[in-house]
């Protein structure tokens, strides 16, 4: 399954041109505010008509302006996930879910509804009220009542925008395992940098309407021409196994060979995790480091170097547990003499990689 969008669209002062594929998994449209997130997820959700396009998911055509074609909202069979819950507060639980099924009832809905409720773990909730319930636990019923719609694909607008950071901690692990085990394209906006290397298969960077880059997550984020929240959003994502927990609160994980320490994390033995490393986190030397308190030095080879407007630049390290991005001054790269092809070693403060940096 996969759903395809290529929209033209203006308003007053702003004109938009994408053309993007997303594939099963989480395709997160990533840019500043105004870049025009919302605009594409309501063209796809049919709750804004586009000035020109052609939207196709899983093989159906739902907007084809030059055919005239149009499918109606209702008939999209599209889940929608907003940054407020939107429950119905005269229901319970179970009534806000069982209301996602109406519409489109099968024999298998009880067993529909058991997997749902587990998959999002509200089986203590079904009898309570949404009153009663906090903001994290109202967001995971929303998405347990969209799921069961059996929608073709999930739309979530900044889901997580009106949770404070321990609701988001508690929420973005369902995210996770809804990106790995239900087969549905999720089209996801967000311009939080942490979110998307948590929770991205692909990206789609968006820049003032229009489409700077997409492809697979870790590539787009590791490019530090992309930056489409800015340079403190620079960051790269590698991937690592769990190996040990240490007795000094530490584990240690393996990435590709390097070993990486992290304040512990609460993950089996074995198990691979994404970590995202913040470029404004990474210190570059060019000798082997000695008598430094930083735990993690990995040694690589510089790929890019991209020099901002102002005093900064980010760069590129290829290594052997994945891509780096440093961001230092131009006057440290100038001296360090820091250019494409140049080896050195990027050090990581093992305190600097934040819980919400590592997940599943
Ligand atoms: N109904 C409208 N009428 C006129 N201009 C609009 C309308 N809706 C959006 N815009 C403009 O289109 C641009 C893109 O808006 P859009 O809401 O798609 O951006 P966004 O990336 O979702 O932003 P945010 O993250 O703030 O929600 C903005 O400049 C916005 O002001």
């Amino acid at each position: 399954m996969s759903l395809s969008v290529c929209v033209k669209h203006a308003f007053d002062g702003f004109a938009m041109d994408v053309d993007f594929t997303a594939p099963k998994g989480i395709t997160v449209l990533f840019g500043r505010s105004g870049a025009g997130k919302s605009t594409i997820i309501d063209a796809v959700a049919g709750l804004q008509r586009p000035n020109a396009g052609r939207i196709v998911l899983d093989g159906e055509v739902l907007l084809d302006t030059r055919a005239g074609v149009l499918v109606p909202v209702h008939k999209r069979r599209i889940g929608y996930i907003f940054q407020d819950a939107r429950l119905f507060p005269h229901l319970t639980v179970a009534g806000n879910l069982a209301y996602g099924q109406r519409l489109n009832r099968r024999a298998d809905d009880a067993a529909q509804m058991s997997r749902v409720v587990e998959l999002l773990g509200i089986s203590d909730l079904l009898d309570r009220r949404p009153a009663r319930l906090s903001g994290g636990e109202r967001q995971r019923v929303a998405i347990g009542r969209a799921l069961l719609s059996r929608p073709r694909l999930l739309l979530a607008d900044e889901p997580l925008a009106a949770l404070d950071e321990a609701r988001k901690a508690e929420i973005i692990p369902y995210f996770e395992r809804l990106r790995d085990e239900v087969d549905i394209p999720i089209l996801y906006v967000s311009h939080a940098p942490t979110e998307v290397a948590r929770l991205a298969t692909t990206v789609v960077a968006l820049e003032g309407g229009r489409v700077i880059r997409q492809g697979e997550a870790l590539d787009v984020l590791s490019d530090p021409s992309v930056l489409p929240t800015g340079v403190r959003g620079a960051g790269a994502v590698i991937e690592a196994r769990v190996i040990a927990h240490h007795e000094d609160g530490l584990s240690e994980l393996d990435a590709g060979g390097v070993p990486l320490f992290l304040p512990h994390v609460s993950r089996d033995l074995g198990l691979m995790m994404r970590v995202r490393i913040a470029a404004q986190d990474v210190i570059l030397s060019r000798d082997v480091p000695v008598g430094l308190s930083a735990l993690n030095i990995m040694a690589g080879e510089i790929v890019a170097v991209k020099r901002g407007d102002g005093p900064g630049a980010i760069v590129s390290l290829k290594t052997s547990a994945g891509p780096i991005l440093a961001r230092v001054t131009q006057r440290s790269a100038d001296a360090l003499g820091l250019v494409v092809g140049v080896h050195c070693h990027a050090i990581i403060k093992t305190v600097s990689i934040a819980p919400e940096d590592a997940g599943a």
